[in-house]
């Protein structure tokens, strides 16, 4: 339930979902937002932007948001600058009644210092109590609006409301009477359905509800069936063919079953519709709606050289935060191409574009990710390295981690990056870091794995039993207790090796598919302590020690105690070199290839999750 008296959040109040950057060039068009005027506007281009996500986006199966969270989203809404929030379906359940009641007294009397607070709208059923309800819970905002919709298609009329043609042009005006009457004179109709409606019919019930009173007449292609050529004809045909076409403001809604609802929403907008009906992320009945984000990017992007000037009041800025507000709160996640949002709308992974990107943005990204919210590392340029990418991307992260490699060097550490990525999805900053240590100082068998058996389940504490040859040729037995199976068998390595080393990173990714997949293990550590972490290199400066190592077998266990043994010999390589080099002094630790045994174990991060394609596990 909710308090009939929220608190007010001040405009400035920073939250998780604050844009961080402010967009200079998009956000100017926000700031000749036309005088809200229900049946007109005073400028022929502007767009009136219409959320629905707090309505039909929570119509996504699974989406629900409780009343709280519709208020948050609703706030959201108005920092955005949308121009009218449908905040839900009042007579739907006494939850939403509230919520809406909720968003139009607080968030519908927020006005903004240029003078905007967003309209607050109720939809509603024909049925005169619906329609009560509604008016009853957005009367109090200072702008409000009632939406009511009835079918007028063939098959809707037939057989879901079971009335004849007459009957509905009857209902859809004693509905809109019926407001006039409660004292709202906004008002908006939906003929349901529309997209599969006889055009013939749609100009007589649109003539007999404008006569009635209504000020917007929105059009929805609630099957998502037409195409974008079909949709703005019909929006054109309605528009020349309704009686007092001229006194009502004409709109969108478009869902999205075949992907075109944002191409047809644009078509609607470029046949004289002036208000759009979209929702954050897209989200909506079945396959959803037209998105927001997608419809103000194109308008704001294209709509001065495509759209003979169109422009909405929307702050791009803003769009980031909110969507992923919406993602929080309606368990509605992106996928991760989703156009302006997806977490890869401004990622690079292929070599030529991390190329183009890295000489010039705007070869691959045709809007910054600052512009809609998003921050993004500037050095980065968004770039993913992969198995497709190409020695300028690696060479410019290098760079950024402090090497300046080219020629040879770089081909080398590049020949060695792109065998680590067949078998590695996502290549990190310590996979670059370790594949540099790994050039310095390549591995060199000490400690050989030899057999491993771990017993592990519900009952009892992991337990590893292996054995391996040491740096002498004598096989050893070792044993360990660990929190789960992999830290078990690393314990009983370290039983037998005896170095000091921080686990940093630990991965596994299947390189075969099926039951018997082939495990690859990879695991990066470097030596404990500050002062071993450090060295001086010829060619390369000061160079970060760690060291990587990878283990490949269809048990998991066993490939991860094999990449953990690769990459403690390479570390010892490394220290016993370091104790015979004249240069190293102080630096080295005492431990060596021959005095491994006499060392103690430290591992401070071996109890950290590990990753297995990006996800935690207990390893
Ligand atoms: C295309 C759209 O997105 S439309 C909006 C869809 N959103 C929702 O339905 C969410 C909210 N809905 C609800 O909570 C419920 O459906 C309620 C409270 C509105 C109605 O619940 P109930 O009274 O139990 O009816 P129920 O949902 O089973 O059936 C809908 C009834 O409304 C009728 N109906 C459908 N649309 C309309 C309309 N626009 N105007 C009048 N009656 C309508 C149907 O013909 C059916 O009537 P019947 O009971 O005489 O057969
Ligand atoms: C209520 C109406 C506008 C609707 O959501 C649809 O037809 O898709
Ligand atoms: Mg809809």
């Amino acid at each position: 339930m909710l308090l009939r008296n929220p608190v007010n959040t001040s405009a400035g109040c920073r939250s998780k979902y604050s844009a961080k950057h402010a967009s200079r060039s998009l956000t100017t068009q926000a700031s000749q937002r036309p005088l809200y005027i229900p049946n007109k506007i005073d400028d022929p281009n502007y767009i009136r932007i219409f959320d629905t996500t707090l309505r039909d986006g929570e119509q996504s199966p699974g989406a629900t948001m409780t009343s709280q969270e519709k208020l948050d989203v609703a706030r959201q809404l108005s920092k955005l600058g949308v121009d009218i929030i449908e905040a839900g379906f009042p007579m739907s359940s006494p939850d939403d009644f509230e919520a809406v009641y909720a968003i139009a007294k607080e968030v519908g009397n927020d006005v903004h210092p240029d003078g905007y607070a967003p309209v607050i709208c109720g939809l509603s059923r024909t049925k005169f109590q619906d329609l009560d309800r509604a008016w009853d819970a957005v009367k109090y905002a200072k702008y409000p609006r009632v939406h009511t919709f009835l079918a007028t298609s063939e098959i809707h009329m037939k057989y879901k409301l079971k009335m004849t043609p007459q009957q509905v042009i009857d209902n859809a005006v004693a509905a809109v009477k019926h407001l006039r009457e409660l004292g709202c004179n906004d008002i908006e109709f939906s003929p349901e359905d529309a997209g599969r409606s006889d055009p013939a019919f749609l100009y007589e019930v649109l003539g007999a509800v404008i006569q009635a009173g209504a000020t917007t007449l929105n059009i929805p292609d609630t099957t998502g069936w037409n195409l974008p050529h079909e949709f703005g004809g019909l929006i054109e045909k309605l528009r020349k063919n309704t009686s007092g076409a001229d006194k009502v403001i004409f709109s969108t809604h478009c869902q999205n079953d075949l992907g075109l609802a944002t191409a047809n929403s644009l078509a609607g907008a470029l046949a004289g519709a002036r208000q759009i009906e979209c929702t954050i992320n897209g989200i909506g009945e079945r396959a959803g709606n037209a998105s927001l984000e997608e419809i103000v990017m194109a308008i704001a992007l294209r709509g001065d050289q495509q759209m003979n000037g169109l422009r909405t009041g929307i702050h791009p800025v803003h769009i980031y935060p909110t969507s992923k507000m919406v993602m929080d709160y309606s368990g509605m996640m992106v996928q991760p191409h989703k156009a302006i949002v997806g977490a890869n709308a401004f990622a690079h992974e292929s070599g030529i574009h991390q190329d183009g990107m890295l000489k010039n943005r705007n070869t691959y990204e045709i809007m910054t990710p600052e512009s809609i919210g998003l921050s993004r590392n500037p050095e980065d340029a968004g770039i993913v390295l992969g198995k497709l990418s190409g020695r300028n991307a690696l060479g410019s992260r290098l760079k950024s981690l402090g090497y300046d490699l080219s020629g040879e060097e770089l081909d080398d550490v590049f020949k060695r990056f792109k065998a680590l990525a067949e078998v590695k999805k996502g290549i990190s900053d310590e996979d670059i870091v370790a594949l540099m240590s790994d050039e310095v100082h390549q591995a060199q068998t000490v400690w050989e794995l030899l057999d491993l058996q771990v017993v592990c389940g519900t009952m009892g504490m992991p337990t590893a039993t292996l054995q391996m040859k040491g740096p002498d040729g004598i096989t050893r037995m070792g044993v360990g207790v660990g929190t789960g199976p992999v830290d078990a068998a690393y314990k009983a390595v370290d039983s037998l090796v005896r170095v000091e080393a921080d686990l940093i990173d630990y991965s596994v990714n299947s390189v075969s598919e099926g039951i018997e997949a082939l495990a690859t293990t990879r695991v990066v550590i470097k030596p404990a302590g500050r002062l071993s972490a450090v060295s001086e290199h010829a060619s390369l400066g000061k160079v970060q020690r760690s060291f990587s190592g990878q283990g490949s077998h269809e048990d998991i266990v066993v490939a991860s105690a094999r990449a953990y043994t690769h990459a403690l010999n390479k570390m010892i390589g490394w220290m016993s070199s370091r104790q015979s080099s004249p240069s190293s002094g102080s630096k080295t630790t005492s431990t060596t290839a021959s005095s491994v045994t006499s060392t103690s174990v430290r591992n401070s991060s071996r109890s950290a999750p590990a990753t297995v394609s990006g996800k935690a596990v207990a390893a």
